[in-house]
C-alpha cells in the first residue's frame, strides 16, 4: 500500500524526468507499469553520473570519487549533492537526489542490482576517462579509444536496458545475453550524437572524434571548421559516417528481436530519431558551425511511424538510400560507404 509520502516522492521523480528530457521523459512513461519506474530510475541514476561527469568545475579528484562511489551513493539515504558549478544543466537533480535514492530503494531488489551493477561499470569507465582526458588533451587519439568511451557512456545503457526488460519478464533473456547487440545500440546512438555536437562540443573545450580519422585529413581539429580545408572536413566526416554505418545491422537485428510493443516503441525511436539525423549531417558541412537537429515535424512524424519492425525498416531504408544518393564519387571514402551501405540493405 503506498502512502501520500511514497505517492508524492514517485510524482516527483517523474517531474524530474521530465525537466531532463521533455521528448523520451514521454516515451518512458508509455512503458508497461512493470518497467515504467525501474527505467525512470535508471535514467535519472545515469542523469546524476552524467551531471558529475559534466562538471568542469568539479575538482578532479572530488569528481573521481563521486564516479568510482556511485554505485553505492545510490543506496544512501538522504545523500544530495550541492557542488555543482551555477550553470550545469540538471544542477537541481543531484541538490534533489535524496528523492531519487528513495525511490530507488522502494524498486524490486533485481531491478536494483542491474541499475547498480552499470553505475558501478559506467562510473569506473568515466573515471579512468576523466584521469586519461586530464593527462592529454585528445584521450580518444584510435578508434578503439572512441568505441570503449562509447561503450562506457552508452553501450553499458543497452546492457542495463536489455536487463531489465529481461527480469521483468516483457522480453526473453536472450534479449540480454548478446551484449554486442546490446551495446551497439548505444554506440548508434552516442556516436551519431558526437557527430552532431561538434560544434558544441568544440565550443565548450571537448574533443570525442577519434585523432586516428581527424588527424587524417587535419593537423588541428578545429582546422577543420576552416574554409581551406573544406574538402578535407567533407572527407573526415564521411569518415566518421562510414564509422558509425557499421552499426546498423544490430540495430536492427536488436530491435527485430523485441516482443512487447511498449518496448519496442521505446527502443525503436531513438534509433529513427539517430538515423535520420545520421543523413542529415551526412556530406553536410554546416555541422561544423552550428548545430543541426532534425525538424521537430519530421520527429513527430518519425515517433508516430515507428510502432513496427516493417514500418522501421522501411524508415531505415529510406535515409540509407539519402545518404547513398548523397555519396560523392570524389570523396575518398565513397568506396567504402557505398559497401557499408550495401551490407545493411542486405539486411533491409
Ligand atoms: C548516451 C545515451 C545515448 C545512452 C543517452 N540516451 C538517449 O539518448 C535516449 C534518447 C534521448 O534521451 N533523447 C534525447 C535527445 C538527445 O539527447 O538527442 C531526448 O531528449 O529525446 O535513448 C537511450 C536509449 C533508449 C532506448 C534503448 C537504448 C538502448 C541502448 C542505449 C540507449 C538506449 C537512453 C536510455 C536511457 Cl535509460 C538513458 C539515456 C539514453
Amino acid at each position: 500500500q503506498q502512502t501520500l509520502a511514497q505517492d508524492t516522492s514517485k510524482k516527483s521523480c517523474y517531474e524530474f524526468l521530465n525537466m531532463t528530457s521533455r521528448s523520451f521523459a514521454a516515451v518512458i512513461q508509455e512503458l508497461d507499469e512493470e518497467l515504467r519506474d525501474s527505467v525512470c530510475l535508471f535514467y535519472l541514476v545515469l542523469r546524476g553520473l552524467d551531471t558529475i561527469e559534466d562538471d568542469m568545475s568539479l575538482d578532479l579528484n572530488r569528481k573521481v570519487e563521486l564516479l568510482r562511489s556511485f554505485d553505492q551513493i545510490i543506496y544512501q539515504k538522504g545523500w544530495t549533492f550541492n557542488e555543482n558549478g551555477p550553470n550545469e544543466k540538471d544542477r537541481e537533480l543531484l541538490v534533489h537526489f535524496d528523492v531519487i535514492i528513495n525511490e530507488f530503494l522502494r524498486l524490486k531488489p533485481e531491478y536494483q542490482k542491474v541499475i547498480a551493477n552499470i553505475t558501478k561499470l559506467m562510473g569506473d569507465g568515466m573515471a579512468d576517462y576523466v584521469s586519461g582526458e586530464h593527462r592529454e588533451n585528445t584521450a580518444i587519439a584510435t578508434v578503439k579509444d572512441f568505441d570503449l568511451y562509447c561503450h562506457y557512456v552508452a553501450g553499458l545503457v543497452g546492457y542495463g536496458l536489455s536487463d531489465l526488460f529481461a527480469a521483468s519478464g516483457l522480453e526473453s533473456k536472450e534479449i540480454a545475453d548478446d551484449k554486442v547487440l546490446s551495446n551497439a545500440m548505444g554506440l548508434f546512438l552516442q556516436k551519431t550524437n558526437i557527430i552532431r555536437d561538434y560544434r558544441e562540443d568544440l565550443d565548450d573545450g571537448r574533443q570525442f572524434w577519434p585523432k586516428e580519422i581527424w588527424g587524417k585529413y587535419v593537423e588541428k581539429f578545429s582546422d577543420l571548421t576552416k574554409p581551406e580545408y573544406k574538402d578535407k572536413a567533407q572527407a573526415c566526416l564521411s569518415d566518421m559516417v562510414l564509422n558509425v554505418l557499421d552499426d546498423v545491422p544490430q540495430v536492427l537485428t536488436y530491435l527485430s528481436k523485441l516482443k512487447n510493443q511498449s518496448v519496442f516503441n521505446f527502443c525503436a525511436i531513438p534509433q529513427v530519431m539517430a538515423i535520420s539525423t545520421l543523413a542529415l549531417v551526412f556530406n553536410n558541412l554546416d555541422i561544423y558551425h552550428r548545430n543541426l537537429k532534425i525538424r521537430k515535424g519530421q520527429a513527430v512524424k518519425l515517433i508516430m511511424d515507428s510502432k513496427d519492425m516493417d514500418h522501421v525498416v522501411s524508415i531505415f531504408r529510406q535515409y540509407v538510400f539519402e545518404i547513398s544518393r548523397k555519396n560523392e564519387a570524389t570523396d575518398p571514402n565513397f568506396m567504402k560507404i557505398s559497401m557499408a551501405i550495401g551490407r545493411i540493405e542486405q539486411w533491409i
